[in-house]
């Protein structure tokens, strides 16, 4: 089976620096892999060069047996759901919630003219599925977080995707709309065969369907493999370069325990003193 996703020495450097370094991974259609890293590891940085919005610098890249061109770069997006507010927070702000699911169907961040009645259709269902049927014109911006990040998860879902990109797709959600959403995640994976890659800080988000996994260290792959081998107490210790006590509960969510000491409380009491 050919991968859908391919990386041979993937790297991106910005200036003088490597934001990934060296990246080798395969994945197939129908597999469901987690990337889990500390916050400035290159996790947004590599979900982005995947979902072809963002170059990669050295070594190569191909999605469904093609490299990104000029000339496919929008053909393949269409086929790959990005869910990313750290980006695309960046590029929306007085759009519609409406149009940013509409712009879905083109891979780009506004629209295009060949808007269909049942494009229109979809994306209001696809709004009021995620409990936003009050906010279908609303502007980005004036949107709370976790409405946003609803919008966004529209939008990529808007295209019937072959690849499923999310990155921290929960974050800003209320416990409802995160059960929903892991309860959508879920059935996506065990009932068809869309590849996804899920980012999360979360552990207890880590489905018993995402079997596989990738921990990233500062820009490179630490280790790759089975989600189950990976998150045990030795493992996730060395990684983390810290003591935690991993925990597999009975509904096979995981939980990091780790005992981590402050010292915010002296800081601000000397800072008092300071200030007098
Ligand atoms: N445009 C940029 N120019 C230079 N450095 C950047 C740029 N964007 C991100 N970085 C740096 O690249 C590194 C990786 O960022 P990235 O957003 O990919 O990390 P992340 O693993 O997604 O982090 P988090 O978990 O906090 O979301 C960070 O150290 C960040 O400061």
């Amino acid at each position: 089976m050919r991968p859908v996703i391919s990386l041979k020495g993937l790297s991106h450097m910005t200036g003088s620096r490597y934001l990934l370094k060296d990246i080798n991974w395969d994945i197939n259609q129908g597999d469901h892999w987690v990337v889990f890293g500390m916050n400035g590891s290159g996790k947004t940085t590599l979900l982005t060069i995947l979902a072809g919005f963002k170059p990669l610098t050295h070594g190569s890249l191909t999605v469904f047996g093609e490299p990104y061109t000029n000339d496919n770069v929008l053909e393949i997006r269409k086929r790959i759901g990005l869910v990313s507010a750290s980006f695309f927070d960046q590029y929306y702000t007085r759009e519609s919630a409406l149009d940013i699911v509409l712009s879905g169907k083109f891979g780009t961040f506004g629209i295009r003219y060949d808007i269909q009645d049942e494009d229109i259709i979809k994306a209001r269902k696809l709004l009021v599925e995620l409990h936003l049927g009050d906010k279908i014109d609303q502007l980005f911006n004036m949107m709370s977080k976790g409405e946003r990040q609803n919008v966004l998860i529209a939008r990529a879902l808007f295209s019937n995707p072959e690849i499923l990109i999310m990155d921290e797709p929960c974050t800003g959600l209320d416990v409802y709309a995160r059960e929903h959403l892991l309860n959508v995640v879920r059935d996506l994976a065990e009932k068809t065969d869309i590849a996804i890659i899920y980012v999360t800080h979360y552990t207890e988000e880590i489905l018993s369907v995402f079997d596989q996994c990738l921990l990233l260290r500062n820009g490179y792959c630490y280790t790759m493999g089975k989600t189950k081998e990976i998150f045990n107490t030795k493992s996730l210790s060395d990684f983390l370069r810290f003591p935690v006590d991993v925990k597999i509960a009975e509904d096979e969510k995981i939980y990091i325990k780790m005992d981590i000491k402050s010292n915010v409380r002296d800081v601000i009491r000397g800072s008092d003193i300071w200030l007098q």
